[in-house]
């Protein structure tokens, strides 16, 4: 298994090649690739060595052969379903895009505790949060996204956990205590808006 990092960057050079096939690319150098998501040409050629995908001489990647391998490698053939618990202002708004990797994300239901947001929202079923258990054992879920205020998010999540989530995208401002196989990845804006000032060199 590679590490967070090139998988990060693999999924990134996913929907750069995406566009590239849309523009008309059927072959692409690691140039072109590292251009659309901002890493050098050396980076691009590692990461593809790093899963066994070289490119040639003076043609480059195959873009769709390119495409094929990362859908491979990150499970095609399956969609990646997921709940979103927390249905306010972030969790409304996530449930609202549609454009999740082509289709690939699917937000399978919604849940919450307060008895006014328990309705389809964009043809999503919106459950309360009691509902939550049956939910993901019948359907087998294994991500959930969590959009619920800092002060329940701790056990909105330890509840996640005893129904077999493995996985959680936490926006609630609060490092999460999860046994050891279950991967949390925090989101946070500010933090990510403090990146952009960093790296744009603004003060
Ligand atoms: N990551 C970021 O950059 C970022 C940015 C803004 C807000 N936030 C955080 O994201 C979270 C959501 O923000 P918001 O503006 O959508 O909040 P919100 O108050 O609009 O929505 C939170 C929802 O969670 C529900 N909820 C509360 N307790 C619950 C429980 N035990 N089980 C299920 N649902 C429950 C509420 O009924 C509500 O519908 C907050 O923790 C907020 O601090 C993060």
């Amino acid at each position: 298994m590679v590490s967070r990092h090139i998988s990060k960057r693999l999924l990134y050079y996913r929907s750069a090649l995406v566009h590239l096939k849309k523009m008309g690319f059927e072959y692409v150098y690691s140039k072109t690739i590292g251009e659309e998501i901002g890493v050098s040409p050396d980076v691009v050629r590692k990461d593809f060595s790093n899963i066994e995908i070289r490119g040639k001489r003076k043609v480059g990647y195959k873009v769709s052969d390119l495409i094929r391998k990362l859908d491979e490698m990150f499970g095609k053939t399956c969609c990646f379903e997921i709940i979103v618990v927390g249905i306010g202002n972030i969790g409304r708004a996530l449930t609202k895009y549609e454009s999740y990797l082509d289709d690939r994300i699917k937000i399978l239901g919604g849940f919450d505790i307060n008895p006014s947001r328990i309705k389809s929202f964009n043809e999503i079923p919106i459950m309360h949060i009691n509902e939550a258990e049956s939910f993901i054992t019948q359907n087998d879920i294994k991500v959930a996204v969590m959009t619920v205020p800092e002060i329940s998010a701790q056990l909105v999540c330890n509840k996640l956990v005893e129904c077999g989530i493995k996985g959680i995208l936490n926006f609630a401002p609060v490092i999460l205590k999860v046994p050891d196989d279950v991967f949390v990845k925090n989101i946070s804006i500010a933090d990510e808006i403090t990146r952009v000032f960093y790296h744009a060199r603004i003060n």
